[in-house]
């Protein structure tokens, strides 16, 4: 009998020890939180002090705090590390918000990150200062990107959409009131569409209208066309299109003139215009010119680009470029327009330097980390600011059908436009939700 109820005993523990060892692999969330979250939380605690002492992570408190904490001489205190002001388990890591102590800066917990890491046998450690004199520890328990799955508590508001997963399990959020205007760079195939895809999908129920400029015949937008106010296909479309929407900036602004501010969001709510998202897909088929005759619908193009990507923010219309490279041999104006697309997000190279023409003007030590992207990754980037800030990131895996499926689904929050009405795309009522060429555009020229 206790022969059998040790076998039994031992069958447990080896069905255990088994169930974890899958959990570790195929489900990380449920063997974080189950095993990897205490452990962490424990080693964190008991280590906290000596680990931040050999980092060199330690300040010797003020004479003041050594003689009121201790009544001794400053000297005969032993050096102290960040207070710990809060320690949050998430189901993906540990989060640790640090005081800081005079003499210690956000850069010197940033330089030691890899350090802290292995301390504490994590599989990442980030650090993000939340306001001045405070900073929190972002851990992962394991490797977030492997395979994405969104915060629940990221949802698209005002003008800001959860794009995307960070590197230390947070949302990375386009914001375009923050960042107005951006370029999207990578290979074949390394998911840039799928970028574009998730952030139509959660600007789709935002009340702004979206503008298409697909020139590759609208294979990949033509699917949203029912959430669209505007989509062109073709160079000659789009140049006619860029010019309304200039000429509707220089509407918008004479309304800031006649109320008297610089910004559409100054204006009351009942008077304020109706942001404008210009999604473009490959702009390289705006640039290149096979002609004489091109060279002019280029010319328009490409100043209508830039006077837009140089003002339109003020009047809430916003650009968010795609392209696989977008540097000098594009011609002229190209590295004019780049400079003014200040987000920047690139997913992998083929080479070193379309790596540097999307982040070494703005984060130049990011640029390592794009080249390192590997192929079976797709989906993956860096993405970066003008702040000099950047992030790994990786986006959740969308398909066409189902941010189509999200356009049909928000299509009466189309917003009345008439300027944009000549390149509203006709949809067919009973149109498929995703079929290749879905929708005509329709253009009607004067
Ligand atoms: N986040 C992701 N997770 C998993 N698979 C992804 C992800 N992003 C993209 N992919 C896959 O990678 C492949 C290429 O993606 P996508 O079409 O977005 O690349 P692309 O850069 O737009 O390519 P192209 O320039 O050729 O149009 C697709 O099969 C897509 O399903």
């Amino acid at each position: 009998m206790s022969d059998l109820s040790v076998i039994l005993d031992a069958a447990c523990v080896v069905a255990g020890a088994g169930g974890l060892g899958y959990a570790k692999v195929r489900a990380p969330r449920v063997y974080w939180s189950l095993v990897g979250l205490p452990v962490t939380w424990g080693r964190f605690t008991l280590s906290y002090r000596s680990t931040m002492d050999v980092c060199g992570l330690t300040v010797q408190p003020s004479r003041f705090r050594a003689f009121v904490t201790r009544n001794v001489a400053r000297r005969e205190v032993l050096p102290v590390p960040p207070k710990i002001r809060r320690v949050r388990g998430t189901s993906t890591g540990l989060r640790v918000t640090l005081r800081l102590p005079a003499g210690l800066e956000p850069a010197d917990l940033m330089a030691a990150s890899e350090r802290l890491r292995h301390a504490w046998g994590v599989h990442s450690v980030t650090i993000a200062e939340t306001k001045p004199g405070y900073v929190q520890l972002r851990m992962t328990g394991y490797d977030v990107l492997r395979r994405v799955r969104m915060p629940r508590t990221a949802r698209p508001e005002g003008l800001a959409v959860p794009v995307a997963l960070r590197e230390d399990g947070t949302a990375f959020v386009r914001d375009y009131r923050k960042v107005p205007m951006a370029l999207t760079l990578g290979a074949n195939s390394s998911g840039k569409s799928v970028y574009q895809r998730n952030l139509i999908k959660g600007l789709a129920e935002l009340p702004v209208a979206l503008v298409g400029i697909d020139c590759k015949r609208g294979v990949e937008q033509s699917a949203y066309a029912p959430r669209l106010s505007a989509l062109v296909t073709t160079p000659d479309e789009a140049a006619a299109l860029l010019d309304v929407l200039v000429a509707e900036m220089g509407e918008r602004f004479d309304l800031l003139s006649g109320h008297g501010v610089s910004d559409m969001w100054d204006l009351p709510e009942e008077l304020r215009p109706v942001p404008v998202v210009v999604l473009v897909d490959e702009v390289a088929e705006l640039f290149l010119i096979s002609s004489k005759k091109d060279e002019e619908r280029r010319e328009r193009i490409v100043t209508a680009l830039i006077r837009l990507a140089q003002m339109a923010r003020a009047v809430g219309i916003y650009l968010e470029v795609c392209g696989q490279r977008f540097g000098s041999e594009l011609g002229r104006g190209a590295t004019m327009l780049r400079a003014q697309l200040t987000g920047r997000v690139v997913h992998r190279v083929n080479d070193k330097q379309t790596a540097e023409m999307g982040l070494a003007d703005v984060a130049p030590d990011a640029v390592m980390a794009a080249g390192l992207i590997p192929a079976e990754r797709p989906g993956t980037a860096v993405a970066a600011d003008s702040s000099g800030g950047w992030a790994k990131i990786r986006t959740p895996h969308t398909s066409r059908a189902e941010a189509a499926t999200v356009c049909r689904r928000f299509a009466h929050l189309v917003p009345a436009l008439p300027a944009l009405a000549p390149f509203r795309p006709h949809v067919p009522v009973d149109a498929p939700v995703a079929g290749p060429s879905l929708v005509k555009p329709r253009l009607v020229t004067d």
